[in-house]
């Protein structure tokens, strides 16, 4: 028997009993969903991770959809028990759906959500953080201030990489990733390499444009250039991030190999998933090569770092914080809730998950929609003609 977990209650006489395994930040999905006739319960219980066995105590005997969170295993156990609490809907707070068996959604017909686009710009954002953050040493300059060793200015004191005319390397360049080179690119005028199984046709135009800019206003052009590989990136480039969705085919991409063709001196960072770099190799690696330097959003068995790890001043840790800022985090958890409202209403759903804006905006009401449902297709659910 499972153990009772906290809850908070809004509307209770809703006729839609819609859980949320967090608290999320804002107010504004919680009215959409009551306003919609739902009573939303909302998991206070302050344990980080729930396990299966607290989700389906909060799953209970009648379910109408959840909204969960990526550290959650969603799996045929909890979709067998939601499917007969009588729910139909159940939506990650986030782009990214490893944690999912979109499998067993489809077979008990339940329709899974994420939320792609609010956070693109966000994610891309702290990769680029991270990214000038190792190539100037500003988390390490920092200890040293603050440990009080600073006593004047010295021509060897924490000397890092000029990133201007250097070339970042991107490995799955979709959204993020693009949102990503565009920022390094224009901000740091920096040369691109990008490796993804689709070309982004977008990313290349903005690039070649800004390039005659650059020309027109007699500065060094900036080039790009579409790998055939991901090791010639990895040979290549001096600063890399990793933009993937994490599958069978992006599991440990970066290993001991890859890592070794590397550039001695290059950036690498990963705002993507953890198991996208086998860790283990990774801290190997950064000890035998101290001028190489990280940094990371995720980890391969978070909240854990392997052995090793945070001891190492060429990484740099942040604890999966990339989406974290107030508008966005507002945003993930309004599309999440209008995803699973959207299939208890019935709603089809909106037709290019890419194209958010409109769910977003405070002032008018959101479509009649489900923002972005993973498995419409295998359900056969239909498209919105807005
Ligand atoms: N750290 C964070 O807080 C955070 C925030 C948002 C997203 N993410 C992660 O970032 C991922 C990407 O998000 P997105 O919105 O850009 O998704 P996206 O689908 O737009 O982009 C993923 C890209 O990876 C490419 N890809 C897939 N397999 C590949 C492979 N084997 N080799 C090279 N490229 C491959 C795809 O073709 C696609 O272009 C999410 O799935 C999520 O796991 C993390
Ligand atoms: O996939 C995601 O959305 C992130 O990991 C959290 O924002």
């Amino acid at each position: 028997m499972a153990k009772p977990v906290s809850i908070e209650v809004w509307n209770p006489r809703g006729k839609y009993r819609v859980v949320s395994t967090k608290p999320m930040p804002g107010t504004r999905w919680i009215n959409l969903l009551i306003e919609q006739d739902c009573r939303v319960e909302i998991c206070t219980q302050k344990k980080t991770i729930l396990s299966v066995e607290d989700i389906i105590a909060l799953i209970g005997d009648k379910c109408d959809g959840v909204i969960g969170q990526l550290t959650e295993d969603w799996g045929e156990t909890l979709f067998s028990a939601l499917s007969r609490a009588g729910g139909k809907a159940f939506s990650n707070m986030a782009v990214g759906y490893n944690n999912v068996d979109v499998n067993a959604a489809n077979k008990y017909g339940v329709a899974v959500g994420n939320t792609p686009g609010v956070l693109t710009e966000t994610t891309a954002e702290l990769a680029a953080s991270l990214s000038v953050s190792a190539a100037r040493r500003i988390v390490e300059a920092d200890e040293f201030m603050r440990a009080g060793l600073y006593d004047g200015w010295l021509p060897n004191l924490f000397v890092g990489n000029l990133l201007k005319g250097q070339t970042v390397g991107v490995i799955g360049a979709g959204r993020i990733g693009s949102a990503y080179a565009r920022m390094m690119v224009e901000g740091f005028k920096m040369n691109l390499i990008y490796y993804d199984l689709y070309q982004a046709t977008r990313l290349e135009k903005f690039v070649t444009a800004y390039a005659e800019f650059l020309k027109a206003n007699g500065e060094q052009p900036v080039t790009w250039k579409r790998a055939a590989s991901m090791d010639e990136v990895l040979r290549e480039a001096d600063v890399i991030s990793l933009h993937p969705i994490l599958d069978k085919t992006t599991y440990h991409l970066v290993n001991k190999e890859r890592l070794a063709i590397m550039k001695k001196e290059a950036v690498l960072v990963n705002c993507s998933r953890g198991p996208v770099i086998d860790e283990v190799a990774l801290v190997e690696h950064l000890k035998q090569n101290p001028m190489f330097r990280v940094g990371l959003d995720v980890f391969e068995d978070e909240p854990y770092m392997k052995p090793g790890l945070a001891d190492l001043k060429n990484a740099i840790v942040v604890p999966h914080i990339a989406s974290a800022s107030k508008w966005t985090r507002e945003g993930m958890a309004t599309l999440a809730a209008l995803n699973v409202l959207g299939k208890i209403k019935g709603y089809p759903i909106w037709s290019d998950p890419n194209q958010v804006e409109p769910f977003l905006n405070e002032n008018v009401p959101p479509p009649a929609a489900s923002p972005s449902i993973v498995n419409a297709k295998a359900l056969g659910l239909p498209v919105s003609r807005l």
